[in-house]
């Protein structure tokens, strides 16, 4: 049967997205209408698909509400390939910019906007030139396979890392290397993770630090979606990882370079332990009535 979807598109760093709402959530799209509207060819295109719903609408929404009674709306967030995330870094700035815009929630300049995922609620500030997000605690996944991709001569060691969605880590030994390898296809992990993770890539800019802040280029491989330009819990991932293997004295302020951007990243401490936010741009470029024949 046919329908139409209200839609709009936007971008953080050229990682993509589809956003509707659905504020009773009463409208979840098929698996096959979120491949559809994600492709690139035959629909919109885009790197995940973003529904708005209100928290209490959802089955599970007293949970998130006694989590935090303020997280008004929820991020449903999938990938393009209609799998289901629990979070997403760059899609939940362009998620609260799509609510500031449609008049969904009010947002002032310095104001925090808290937003309910499946990785737990999360504080959204918004400030000149984008939004930051507070990605919460993070902890090392404990896994740590090796990784391989066409372009690399060898396997190389990685190290998982846990920021609400799953990631491995691997330091390439340099920007050559980083530009050759191919993430046309998953990279291979050796020992596989079950429920798969978005894998990237890292090579640190030389000097690592300048004026207290560490640099490091990042590729990636998004589970769900394939290479994107950009991965904001990826960038996070990517930071922490590479301070790790920098040991003590590495500055908790970052800059992550990836092909879609630049992207910012600071560990803090907190009364639950060290948190880990992430600071970006979140633009919307189009408006639209989708057509489901
Ligand atoms: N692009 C996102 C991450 C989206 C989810 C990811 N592909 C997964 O399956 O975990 C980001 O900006 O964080």
């Amino acid at each position: 049967m046919a329908r139409n979807l209200e839609f709009a598109k936007g971008h953080g760093t050229g990682n993509d997205f589809i956003l509707y709402s659905d504020p009773d959530g009463s409208d979840p799209l098929t698996l096959e209408q979120v491949q559809l509207i994600a492709d690139r060819h035959r629909g919109i295109g885009a790197d995940g698909v973003i529904r708005a719903v209100r928290t209490e609408s959802l089955p599970n929404g007293a949970a998130v509400l006694d989590e935090d009674p303020d997280a008004e709306w929820f991020m449903d967030y999938l990938n393009s390939d209609g799998s289901v995330a629990e979070m997403c870094g760059n899609g939940i700035r362009v998620f609260v910019h799509y609510l500031v815009e449609r008049g969904l929630a009010d947002l002032p300049d310095g104001g925090t906007l808290a937003v309910g995922t499946r990785a737990g609620v999360k504080d959204v500030q918004r400030s000149t030139g984008g939004y930051r997000v507070d990605l919460g605690s993070w902890r090392l996944s404990g896994d740590e396979p090796l990784v391989s991709a066409p372009g690399l001569d060898v396997a190389r060691p990685s190290l998982g890392i846990d920021v609400g969605n799953p990631h491995v880590v691997a330091a390439l030994a340099g920007e050559d290397e980083l530009d050759r390898i191919a993430l046309s296809a998953p990279p291979a992990l050796d020992p596989p993770i079950a429920d798969g993770a978005n894998v990237e890539f890292v090579v640190p800019e030389d000097p690592l630090v300048r004026d207290g802040v560490a640099r490091i280029r990042m590729r990636v491989h998004e589970r769900g979606s394939g290479e994107t330009l950009s991965c904001g819990t990826g960038v996070a991932a990517a930071a922490l990882a590479t301070r790790h293997w920098a040991g003590p004295g590495a500055p908790h302020q970052w800059r992550v370079e990836v092909p879609g951007g630049v992207l910012g990243v600071r560990m803090f401490p907190t009364q639950d332990g060290e948190h880990v936010a992430l600071s970006g741009p979140a633009v919307i470029v189009a408006r639209g009535e989708f057509v489901f024949e």
